[in-house]
């Protein structure tokens, strides 16, 4: 067993000390961490954090493996700091049973470079129509807790009552995709002076709210858990915090692009800023990143979203939606978040780490730095710039938005139940600190 030793880490702004990770666990904490023999990782100025997970990510396989795979995915996900990803539903042919799920979950664990737990599809093939094998999923190896039809909205509001009851059997989670279809037909972008002036359908914001208006009734009428996906409006984050003032099971999520990116993006016609939901206005930015400061949304999920050249290297109308971001996150969440002086680093533990790992349900991860706990670690250097430029990425994509931008902070080092992922910004292969 590999045996690390963090010299001078700041646990979440406390003060530098240093940390022993021994037998895959936290072995011990200051003057005792000391010990001869151990790996010594130099982690003076640098932040530690609890692992990262996300909640929402895109790995494509199987089906789409010309876009990514499990092992590309999963490799960037180190490189991202992230110890968990839950891997989305949207695959070829779908996860909507314990078959495919449990293949999923095998790739993930022979890959090694992060935990991977699949998503369950609310409905087979994600028609919404009919429920998928809920629990056979959840009862299966891979042990699924979040569900979710995501590229598509459950948005028959009798499945999606179905559903929600159904998933409180075993504790399971409903993650919805907030898109009204009839509402957003040919959309193409937010709906809004933007598009009017480039003359691109929009998708209003309303087609978003209504959806997730229509949720938290449905979760408070039958008592069950639901998780609002990629919220992008002002006025989804209103309706959630109404919903959680009254009680209501819900959580919520937001990308990082959306803490960021707004809809004057699109004037350039430039397929990278096309994504599910739209980015929207700069109001509806500054409301995010309020929500997400005040706790009113729990998580930050990636959308992780990786798609072949041949979709995105073509006009604005006929490319696909979405955006990779497994390696940008963290950066991202520092520079609208951290950066900013809305959030500090324990903010950022508890929205990319405990949250999502609370709300997936997911053991030994999101859990506080102390001694006995697995030692799911990630070190970041705030201090660090670095150019994001993704043909050097991990993931097998180049979807990036934040191509040729400088962004802050780089991922050190991330730790897996002890082994390291990733040493000084690099993948480390299993065996190599066996
Ligand atoms: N976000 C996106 O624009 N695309 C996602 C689907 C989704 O998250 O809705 C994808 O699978 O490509
Ligand atoms: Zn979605
Ligand atoms: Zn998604």
């Amino acid at each position: 067993m590999t045996t690390h030793l963090l010299t001078g880490a700041r646990p979440l702004g406390g003060e530098p000390t240093d940390v022993l990770l021994a037998d895959g666990v936290v072995a011990a904490i200051g003057a005792e961490a000391r010990r001869p023999g151990a790996h010594v990782v130099a982690a003076e100025g640098l932040v530690l954090l609890p692992g990262l997970v996300d909640l929402h990510t895109h790995l494509r396989e199987p089906g789409r493996e010309d876009a990514e795979t499990v092992e590309s995915g999963t490799r960037a996900a180190a490189l991202g700091g992230f110890t968990a990803v839950h891997a989305m539903a949207n695959t070829t042919p779908t996860q909507d049973t314990a078959g495919v799920v449990e293949q999923v979950w095998r790739l993930g664990r022979d890959a090694g470079w992060c935990d991977v737990h699949p998503v369950g599809a609310v409905t087979v093939g994600l028609a919404g129509e009919r429920l998928a094998e809920l629990s056979a999923m959840a009862r299966s190896a891979a042990a699924v807790r979040v569900f979710s039809d995501d590229g598509k909205c459950v948005h028959d509001p009798v499945v999606m009552r179905r559903a929600l009851e159904y998933v409180k059997a075993f504790d399971g989670v409903v993650a919805q995709h907030a898109q009204e279809p009839r509402l957003t037909e040919g959309a193409q972008m937010h709906e809004g002076v933007v598009s009017a002036e480039l003359g691109l359908t929009g998708w209003p914001a309303v087609a978003e709210e209504a959806v997730i208006a229509r949720d938290v009734l449905l979760a408070e009428h039958v008592g069950s858990r639901l998780h609002v996906l990629h919220l992008s409006t002002a006025g989804s984050v209103e309706i959630v915090r109404w919903a959680k003032a009254r009680g209501i099971d819900v959580t919520a999520e937001v990308t990082p692009h959306h803490l960021m990116l707004t809809d004057e993006h699109a004037r350039g016609y430039d397929p990278r800023f096309k994504v599910n939901p739209p980015l929207r206005t700069a109001d509806d930015v500054e409301a995010v990143r309020q929500g997400l400061a005040d706790g009113t949304i729990d998580t930050v999920g990636t959308d992780h979203a990786p798609h072949p050249r041949e979709d995105k290297d073509c006009e604005w109308a006929a490319a696909a939606f979405g955006m990779t971001g497994l390696e940008t996150a963290l950066s991202v969440v520092q520079a609208a978040m951290v950066d900013t002086g809305r959030m500090t680093w324990a903010d950022v533990a508890r929205v990319m780490s405990t949250a999502p790992a609370r709300i997936g349900r997911v053991p030994g991860q999101g859990r506080p730095i102390a001694v006995g706990e697995p030692a799911n670690l990630t070190l970041v250097d705030p201090h660090a710039r670095r150019l994001v430029v993704p043909e050097q990425q991990a993931t097998a994509s180049v979807n990036s938005p934040f191509a040729g931008q400088e962004l802050p902070g780089r991922v050190v080092a991330t730790f897996l139940r002890g082994r390291p992922t990733v040493l000084d910004g690099a993948l480390v292969p299993a065996g190599v600190h066996a």
